[in-house]
């Protein structure tokens, strides 16, 4: 015997209708595209956006693309040590890494935070791995220091990504995979580097030949004249980044360096987005504009308000 349910429904609602419609040229655009992401630890903070983001990556995978995520953490690393009593501190943007240090780098990265986005993303269906630069000879890093202030700064086990071997990524991709990567990799005597994960996102777009790496953060963008927040550079080409670096400060250096490099060896565009935006993935690639910094060859600097600064857009 069937059954038939009456009562009220919604009427069907045009606007639904009209947003899918509007995703039309990015769908065509981004169709069996390489996209990757990366998702920085501040932008991590509540379990409300980590939904909303695996939500976006699986998603962009059910669009047809081919997301790939590279994590951070950085903020849970810090947690970590502390309560464990270590002392860390970064220079340059970058965490002074000792081998006591390393393990939990390494502990939080791929057992922790990895583990816990992979679990998230298959929520919407087994599609995600976990993988870290150590697996299948992924990356080989080598020792960096930096300079701060004239001055080379020992940072002890970190690296920058020397070699990339994709071959692993790749086969998940070809298999509708969605590949999750944490940003620790051996050098060439097997010893494991704490890598930034900005510097190991954009490492790994370029082996990929990524059409776009898209970075999220806790800001809305890069700002022109940080610490003040009232200007978003929204569009800047490589050669005037590149000038601007010497100018900027903490975790901005190592995420425009690899904005810079991914756009200057191939990828077609790099983009910083608001993390804290519920959905920014979604909004970044199916919005034309006012979503972030873009690099991308051949603009004009373009400024434009913070949407949170007197005057700016709302
Ligand atoms: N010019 C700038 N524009 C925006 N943020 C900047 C700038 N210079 C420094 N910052 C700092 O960089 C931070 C982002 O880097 P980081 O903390 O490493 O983020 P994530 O964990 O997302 O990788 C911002 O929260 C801000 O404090
Ligand atoms: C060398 C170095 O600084 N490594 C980073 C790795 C994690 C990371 O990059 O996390 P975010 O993306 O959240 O900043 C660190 O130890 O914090």
């Amino acid at each position: 015997m069937s059954e038939h349910k009456t009562g009220q429904t919604n009427p069907p609602d045009p606007a639904k209708a009209r947003t899918l419609a509007a995703a039309l040229p990015w769908l065509m655009k981004y169709h069996g595209r390489t996209i990757v992401v990366k998702y920085g630890g501040n932008a991590m903070t509540n379990d409300v956006l980590k939904q909303a983001f695996a939500e976006d990556i699986a998603f962009l995978r059910f669009a047809g693309f081919k997301p790939i995520v590279v994590h951070g953490g950085g903020p849970q690393i810090s947690s970590m040590l502390k309560r464990l009593g270590i002392e860390s501190e970064f220079r340059g943007g970058l965490r002074v890494t000792t081998p006591e240090a390393m393990d939990v780098v390494r502990m939080v990265l791929v057992g922790k935070v990895q583990r816990e986005l992979v679990g998230l993303i298959n929520q919407h269906g087994a599609l995600a791995v976990g993988l870290s630069g150590e697996d299948a000879g992924l990356f080989t890093a080598t020792q960096t220091n930096t300079v701060v202030d004239g001055e080379e700064v020992d940072l002890g086990l970190v690296g920058e990504v020397s070699r990339v071997r994709p071959e692993a990524v790749q086969d998940l991709i070809d298999a509708g995979r969605i590949p999750v990567i944490s940003s620790v990799a051996p050098d060439i005597d097997g010893l494991v580097h704490n890598v930034n994960a900005d510097t190991a996102a954009a490492a790994l777009a370029v082996a990929l030949d990524a059409e776009k790496l898209l970075v999220l953060t806790d800001v809305e963008g890069l700002y022109r004249d940080w610490p003040d927040s009232d200007d978003v550079i929204q569009e800047i080409s490589p050669e005037s980044l590149a000038e601007l670096m010497p100018s900027l400060a903490s975790g901005m250096v190592p995420k425009m360096a690899a904005c810079l490099q991914a756009v200057q060896n191939g990828v077609n565009r790099a983009t910083v987005v608001d993390g804290r935006e519920p959905h920014s993935v979604l909004l970044e690639i199916f919005t034309d504009e006012g979503v972030g910094t873009q690099v991308l060859p051949g603009v004009d600097t373009k400024i434009r308000k913070a949407h949170d600064a007197p005057g700016g857009a709302s």
